[in-house]
């Protein structure tokens, strides 16, 4: 339903200018990239790619910024702020959020060296948005094996597709307060480098110190996450799941030595997670202002 060219002719420039955005807000910071593909996948894990991460409280409806999982945790509001009013200039009520969400992921992840895909468009915006639903959708880091697999097959994905997109975490960074029961109390973590992540994150203080979640090549799109996991150097307690013995651990060893694999997997993953029930037709709207229904 969705359509790569929808915006060829009522917004030619569309692409072309989410692109240089990225890019240039990635330069200047090479996190944003990792901030901007996981505000698309919180968009579409909470009722679909329908932008409702963007939006904020209101008096009818608290809104998913206040959940848990992204409250002082996402970013990147400013940099599709910033894209929103490029657009609403050279296109005025043209180009939805939720799209710009889809292609800032896919333009961040080929600026960190990562697979490129095809992104579908035509998703409209939502108008109203849930704390609950995010609280009840976005999974927790500290689930185990069969959670995780469960959370993803409540949005229609495989176990192969869950470890496939959790390689996002080959870039980005995360706060002590999301690792620090891993780093201190489990046993299948290399001990050195739970050594050196308890240096950045003590015991009892210092919750939003960030490490990165690639210890590795935390700025490159790559494969070297899986590598991490293959040597008990996953930094979430869900990371390490996926090589803990348990029925994902082949896959993990699959892609640490096959980053081909790796990027085709995601990239037709990354896809399928854009395609998370959109607003088309007439539903919803085109908001003015990413952050506001209109
Ligand atoms: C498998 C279940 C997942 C869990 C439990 C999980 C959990 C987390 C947590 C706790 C953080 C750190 C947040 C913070 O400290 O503020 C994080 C960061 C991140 N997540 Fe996930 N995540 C999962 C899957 C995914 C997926 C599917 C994607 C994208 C396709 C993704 C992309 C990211 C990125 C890029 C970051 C770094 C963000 C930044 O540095 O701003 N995650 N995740
Ligand atoms: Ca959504
Ligand atoms: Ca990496």
């Amino acid at each position: 339903q969705l359509s790569s060219d929808f915006y060829a002719t009522s917004c030619p420039t569309a692409l072309s200018t989410i692109k240089s955005a990225v890019k240039s807000a990635v330069s200047k910071e090479r996190r944003m990239g990792a901030s901007l593909l996981r505000l698309h996948f919180h968009d579409c894990f909470v009722n679909g790619c329908d932008a409702s991460v963007l939006l904020d409280d209101t008096s009818s409806f608290t809104g998913e910024k206040s959940a848990a999982a992204n409250v002082n945790s996402l970013r990147g509001f400013d940099v599709i702020d910033d894209i929103k009013s490029q657009l609403e200039t050279a296109c005025p009520g043209t180009v939805s959020c939720a799209d710009i969400l889809a292609v800032a992921a896919r333009d961040s992840v080929v600026a960190l060296g990562g697979s490129s895909w095809t992104v579908g468009l035509g998703r409209r915006d939502s108008t109203t948005a849930s704390k609950d639903a995010a609280t009840n959708d976005i999974p927790s880091p500290q689930l185990d094996l069969s959670d995780l697999i469960s959370a993803f097959s409540n949005k229609g994905f495989t176990t192969k597709e869950m470890v496939v997109l959790s390689g996002a975490h080959t870039t980005g960074q995360a706060k002590c307060q999301f690792f620090r029961g891993r780093i201190y109390n489990e046993t299948n973590i290399d001990s050195d480098f739970a050594t050196s992540a308890q240096s950045n994150c003590p015991s009892t203080d210092g919750d939003s110190n960030l490490s990165p979640l690639d210890v590795t090549t935390n700025v490159l799109f790559d494969n070297a996450y899986f590598k991490n996991l293959v040597n008990k150097k996953g930094l979430l307690h869900s990371d390490q799941q996926l090589f803990s013995g348990g029925s994902t651990d082949s896959q993990v060893t699959a892609y640490s030595t096959s980053s081909s694999t790796f990027c085709t997997d995601f990239a037709n993953a990354m896809v399928k997670m854009g395609n998370l029930s959109p607003l088309t037709g007439s539903s919803g709207q085109i908001r003015t202002n990413c952050r506001k229904v209109n």
